[in-house]
C-alpha cells in the first residue's frame, strides 16, 4: 500500500525538487499546470497510477500516446523528463516515474491558486502498456451522464468523485474536434455562449480541428470553482462536462461546488487521493523506471 513517508529516508529532497520544476515550467507557459494534471489522469485510468501513459512506443508494443484521447493532445512528456532528471540527480533510481506524475499534479494545483493536499506515494512503473487499453479506459467528450457513472463506478469512484474531479476543467484548453458537436447540435448551451465558440471552431469536421478554446471561459488559468459557475450558466465546453448540470443526479453536487468552493476544494482533494489510489504496482511487481519513456 502506499504510504505518505515513502521517501522520507530514501529521497528528502523529493518535494523540493520536483515543486522547483513545475514552478519553472509553469511560469515559461501557464497552461502547462493544466497538461501536468491531465496526465496524472490519464495515467490511472489506463492500467492504474503505474506511469504507462509515459511509455513511447517500441517494437514489441504500441503505447498509449498514439491513443486518440492522448495523440495531439496529451503533453508536458519534456517536462516529466526533466523533473525525473533532477530527482535522479539528488536520489538515483529510488522514485517511480508514476509517483513523479502524482507529486507534479499536486504542485500544478497548488501553483495555479488551489489547494494543497499530503500526497501517498510507493507506486512503480509499469514495463510495458497498450494504445487499445487508452482508447477503452478513458472517457471521452461525448459520453452520458450515465456512461461517466458507470466507468468512475468501476475504478471505485463515486458520482461526487466524478463531479469534483471535473472541476479539473477549471484550468487549460481543448480543441475544436473536442467541442464541435457540443456547440452546433446540443440544446442545452447558452446560445450566445455557442456563438462566441462557434467562431473560432468551424463546423465542418476537418477545418480547424486543433482550435483552442478555453475549457473555463471565466479564469482559465485559476483552479478555482469557476468551472461550476459555468455549468450552472449552461456554458460547459465539452458535452461531458455540460452533462453534470442537466436535470440529472449530479446537478446538486455541481449546484453546490458553484457556491461553495471549499466544499469544492475538499471533495476534489479526497477525490484525487481516491484516483492515485487505482491499483498501484508495489512490492515486487514493475520497476523503477531510470528514463519515464521506457521501460529497464
Ligand atoms: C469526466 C471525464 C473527462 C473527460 C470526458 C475529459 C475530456 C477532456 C478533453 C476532451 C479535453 C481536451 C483535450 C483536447 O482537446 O486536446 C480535456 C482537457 C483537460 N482535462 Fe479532462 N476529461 C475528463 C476528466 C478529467 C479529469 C478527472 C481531470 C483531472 C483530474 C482532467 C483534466 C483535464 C485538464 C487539466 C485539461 C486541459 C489540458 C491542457 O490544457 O493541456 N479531465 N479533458
Ligand atoms: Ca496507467
Ligand atoms: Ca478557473
Amino acid at each position: 500500500t502506499l504510504t505518505k513517508d515513502y521517501y522520507y529516508n530514501s529521497c528528502p529532497k523529493l518535494y523540493e525538487t520536483v515543486k522547483c520544476t513545475v514552478e519553472t515550467a509553469i511560469a515559461k507557459e501557464t497552461r502547462m499546470g493544466a497538461s501536468l494534471l491531465r496526465l496524472f489522469f490519464h495515467d490511472c485510468f489506463v492500467n492504474g497510477c503505474d506511469g504507462s501513459v509515459l511509455l513511447d512506443d517500441t517494437s514489441s508494443f504500441t503505447g498509449e500516446k498514439t491513443a486518440i484521447p492522448n495523440k495531439n493532445s496529451a503533453r508536458g512528456f519534456e517536462v516529466i523528463d526533466q523533473i525525473k532528471s533532477a530527482v535522479e540527480e539528488v536520489c538515483p533510481g529510488v522514485v517511480s516515474c508514476a509517483d513523479i506524475l502524482a507529486v507534479t499534479a499536486r504542485d500544478s494545483v497548488e501553483i495555479l491558486g488551489g489547494p494543497t493536499w499530503d500526497i501517498k506515494l510507493g507506486r512503480r512503473d509499469a514495463r510495458t502498456t497498450s494504445k487499445s487499453a487508452a482508447n477503452k479506459d478513458i472517457p471521452a467528450p461525448s459520453s452520458t451522464l450515465n456512461q461517466l457513472i458507470k466507468r468512475y463506478n468501476a475504478l471505485g469512484l463515486s458520482t461526487k468523485d466524478l463531479v469534483a474531479l471535473s472541476g479539473a476543467h477549471t484550468i487549460g484548453q481543448a480543441r475544436c474536434t473536442n467541442f464541435r458537436a457540443h456547440i452546433y447540435n446540443d440544446t442545452d448551451i447558452d446560445t450566445s455562449f455557442a456563438r462566441t465558440r462557434q467562431s473560432g471552431c468551424p463546423k465542418t469536421s476537418g477545418s480547424g480541428d486543433n482550435n483552442l478554446a478555453p475549457l473555463d471561459l471565466a479564469t482559465p488559468t485559476s483552479f478555482d470553482n469557476h468551472y461550476f459557475k459555468n455549468l450552472v450558466d449552461s456554458k460547459g465546453l465539452l458535452h461531458s462536462d455540460q452533462v453534470l448540470f442537466n436535470g440529472g443526479s449530479a446537478d446538486s453536487i455541481v449546484h453546490e461546488y458553484s457556491t461553495n468552493p471549499s466544499s469544492f476544494f475538499s471533495d476534489f482533494i479526497t477525490a484525487m487521493i481516491k484516483m492515485g489510489d487505482i491499483s498501484p504496482l508495489t512490492g515486487s511487481n514493475g520497476e523503477i523506471r531510470k528514463n519515464c519513456r521506457r521501460a529497464n
